[in-house]
């Protein structure tokens, strides 16, 4: 059954299966349990208290535990993909799969299990029983017609949403892709002639579910192992089959696919022919969903019908129509309003926003998945792919709104934008973070220039800050360059419209720009001849020159090219602020145990003691724009003392000079990390530390030491950066590194937005004030 399957490819999963553990789970503590006092919570005594608060009142198992956001994902492996009834225990790589699936797209935990039960009556009891135990059940890979009696009797008898995902999550995503090729076709769903492969638990769900959307149960024909579903057919006949049945004498998948402009095939691989696909409608779709391997494969059915429309289960084909698309956002948005059950509503909600981000523009996430090939919504790409993160973003509150729409949510969410910010902040590790910049910046778009303004993630930041409201981009380009690769990654964003656009080669610009930059750097070794020619060639000069000009309010540069060659044009044309010795960088890490800000990452080799003070005072102002308040750590291997060497001095000097400049800062030091990190240990110290907590700003001795810091960070505990943050430039420019994301150039325009919102503010103020002899 496994036989359209790569050698390579198999001996790929079994490694993937076998190393470096068995399987593909782990269940893991969330709270700390490393002393008697934790124990004591956890467990005995102190658990005690929690067993009574919901014995007194049940719902408070919902913030005691983790039921609200446990699922089952229950199977008696009779219909494991389409490999048949190969039994529970074989069944659960799959529903361990299932699992992961849930937790890294949508957060949810998952026990897989696995029932040695085919008798309805006993599985129904055995399912039931687990209701004090999750928040859901996800039925899985249980055979037809068992499973719509298990379903039915178990959505009556339990009070948390039941699920069969062979069903309703596959019903869901094909609603989406039929809804998106009928619109390329031009057809009218109520008009076309649809013929399934399968009567089994997938088969009939989607039939029902198009139904639902329009089409007409005399349009539908449906095959099985035994032919033609007909009225009188008596072999391997159900009632929920028999709704299919057509008054005819054909008999077999050959004569009634005549004329279909759909083949819904979700039964056994290799059962649709060249032969029958080239009697099918104009611009037919071919569902072929049955896995590992579809009724047919697409280059086969794409040579029979070159206009065909094709969609497989599997991810190495384009147009992966696949529950996986569903399952997860269903669940989420039905937890997070403790829905009794997932109705018609919320599946109807989900076919809805499913259809519409597939024509949206593409994420960047996908186009990396893709290695740079960005789909755009066409025959290729009917449905959105299962790594876009906006999958969660529009299912979860769709599905959430429609259970509080249709009565069945029992904690109905009060602030749609606050359950927006989790999704959000589930998905871009960033976003909690970011939020207060994000929310300043859109209060108060600025105008941003990037360099870069021909590279890919400049223009997907692009697009996402102008759908965000965050900034007006100005993007450095070549106007036939920017045109064709928006075009080619499917950005929507139109120079004029959205954004502004300079020329290299030809603006009207040029020589006033000239002029400028050899003003500003005619004495710093730039000739006039030096001038012109870096003005047609360095995006950078042309960058720091619109913004010395104030044609933009923020700069940034560096996603191509070496930091110091940025670096250099910054400080010859922008120059440090008043009162500025040198530039730093802060670098900000987002890690899974908080967030912590690193200077200086990559510019002073060897700070003095005066310049660590000013770098902490710098750092503290950036901080306090994330609306955080600084809790400042001057790093050493030094602690508090301990130890009298030139650079444990200096970082003693460094406090002192810190202290007498902003003396209302929280910091201390000299310290080692693991004391800036722990309070704990901090306290075995110095336990009279002005520092409380753990600190969130890391001021290190050196480059080396600040440097090397950030990348075990990024690298060891799979932070996320953002920055580097320049320190002292006299108007925002920010370098970054090739290595950033698209996501990353939008951070940094936020962060660039608001500081120049910030220098304005403090100009106005400071020209308002009366001036002083
Ligand atoms: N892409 C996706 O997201 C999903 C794909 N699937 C795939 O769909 C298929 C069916 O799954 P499911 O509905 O859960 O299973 P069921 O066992 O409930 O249904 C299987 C159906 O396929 C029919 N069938 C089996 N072999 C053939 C054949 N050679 N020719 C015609 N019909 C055949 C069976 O007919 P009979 O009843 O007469 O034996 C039955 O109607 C599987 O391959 C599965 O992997 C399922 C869910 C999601
Ligand atoms: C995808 C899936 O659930 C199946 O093939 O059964
Ligand atoms: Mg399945």
């Amino acid at each position: 059954m496994t036989g359209n399957i790569s050698q390579d490819l198999k001996s790929g999963a079994l490694f993937y299966h076998r190393n470096p553990r068995p399987g593909k789970l782990e269940i893991k503590p969330t709270k700390p349990l490393g002393n008697q006092r934790d124990l004591a919570l956890a467990y005995s005594p102190g658990v005690a208290v929690a067993c009574e608060a919901i014995a007194a009142d049940p719902t408070e198992a919902d913030s005691l535990t983790t039921r609200q956001n446990l699922v089952a994902v229950v199977s008696n492996g009779t219909a494991v993909l389409g490999l048949g009834n190969i039994g529970p225990l074989a069944s659960k790589p799959v529903m361990e799969g299932k699992a992961v699936l849930f937790k890294k797209f949508a957060g949810i935990d998952v026990f897989d299990i696995e029932v040695a039960e085919n008798d309805v009556e006993r599985l129904v009891n055995v399912v039931a029983a687990l209701e004090p135990t999750f928040g859901g059940i996800n039925l899985e890979d249980i055979k037809a017609p068992e499973c719509f009696e298990v379903e039915e009797r178990l959505k009556l008898r339990m009070n948390i949403p039941v699920f069969h995902d062979d069903q309703h999550g596959t019903a869901i995503i094909v609603g989406a892709a039929v809804t998106n090729a009928l619109a390329l076709a031009g057809k009218r769903i109520d008009k076309v002639r649809i013929v399934a492969s399968g009567a089994g638990a997938a088969a009939l769900a989607c039939l029902n579910l198009l139904v639902s959307l329009g089409a007409r149960r005399e349009n539908i024909w449906v095959t099985d192992i035994e032919g033609v579903v007909y009225e009188g057919r008596a072999a391997l006949m159900d009632r929920w089959k028999a709704i299919y049945a057509q008054n005819t004498d054909k008999r077999t998948l050959g004569e009634v696919i005549e004329g279909a402009d759909i083949f819904l095939g979700l039964s056994a691989a290799n059962v649709l022919k060249p032969e029958m696909v080239k009697k099918m409608g104009e611009k037919p779709l071919i569902l072929a969903l049955a896995n590992p391997n579809p009724e047919i494969l697409p280059e086969v059915a794409r040579e029979a019908r070159p206009d065909a429309m094709i969609c497989t289960g599997r991810s190495d084909y384009p147009n992966q129509v696949n529950n996986v698309l569903c399952f997860p956002y269903i669940f989420r948005g039905a937890l997070d309003v403790a829905a009794s059950t997932i109705n018609e509503a919320m599946k109807a909600a989900a076919v809805k926003a499913i259809a519409e981000l597939a024509r949206e523009a593409p994420s960047e996430v996908v186009a990396r998945a893709y290695g740079g090939e960005t789909p755009n919504f066409g025959p290729e790409s009917l449905i959105p792919n299962p790594f876009d993160p906006r999958l969660i973003l529009r299912i979860a509150p769709a599905v959430a709104k429609a259970a509080m729409e249709s009565g069945v949510a029992r904690k109905p969410i009060a602030d749609f934008d606050a359950y927006a910010d989790s999704l959000n902040g589930f998905v871009f590790r960033s976003g909690f973070i970011m939020k207060p910049l994000f929310s300043q910046a859109r209060s108060e778009p600025g105008r941003v220039i990037y360099a870069e303004g021909e590279d890919e993630r400049v223009m997907r930041a692009a697009q996402a800050v102008v759908e965000d409201g965050i900034a007006r981009p100005i993007l450095i380009g070549r106007p036939a360059v920017v045109d064709a690769r928006l075009k080619r990654f499917g950005l929507s964003i139109e120079a004029g419209r959205d954004f502004d656009l300079i020329n290299p080669e030809d603006d009207p610009r040029y020589r006033d720009y000239v002029a400028t930059y050899l003003e500003a750097a005619g004495r710093k070794g730039i000739t006039p001849d030096a001038a012109r020619t870096l003005m047609r060639t360095n995006p950078t000069v042309i960058a720091a020159v619109a913004l010395l000009r104030g044609d933009a309010d923020a700069l940034i540069c560096g996603v191509e090219g070496r930091f110091d060659s940025h670096l250099k044009h910054i400080r010859n044309i922008i120059g440090v602020a008043p009162g500025v010795d040198d530039f730093a960088a802060m670098s900000l890490v987002i890690t899974s145990k908080g967030h912590y800000f690193l200077a200086d990452t990559h510019i002073r080799p060897d700070p003095t003691a005066q310049e660590i003070a000013d770098m902490a005072v710098s750092c503290a102002v950036h901080v306090r724009r994330f609306g955080i308040e600084p809790r400042i750590a001057l790093l050493s291997h030094s602690n508090f003392g301990s130890a009298d060497t030139a650079s444990a001095r200096k970082m003693r000097t460094a406090l002192a000079l810190l202290r007498e400049r902003a003396p209302d800062l929280e910091a201390d030091g000299e310290m080692q990390a693991d004391a800036a990190l722990s309070q704990v240990v901090r306290d075995r110290a110095l336990p009279s530390s002005h520092l409380k907590g753990a600190a969130n700003v890391l001021i290190l001795p050196t480059l080396d030491a600040a440097n090397i810091a950030f990348q075990f960070a990024r690298v060891l505990a799979d932070a996320l950066p953002v920055g580097p943050i320049l320190l002292g430039p006299a108007k925002p420019a920010h370098i970054l590194t090739p290595s950033v994301t698209a996501r990353g150039v939008v951070n940094m325009t936020a962060v660039a937005v608001v500081e120049a919102r910030a220098q304005t503010e403090t100009q106005r103020q400071a020209g308002a004030q009366p001036q002083r002899a």
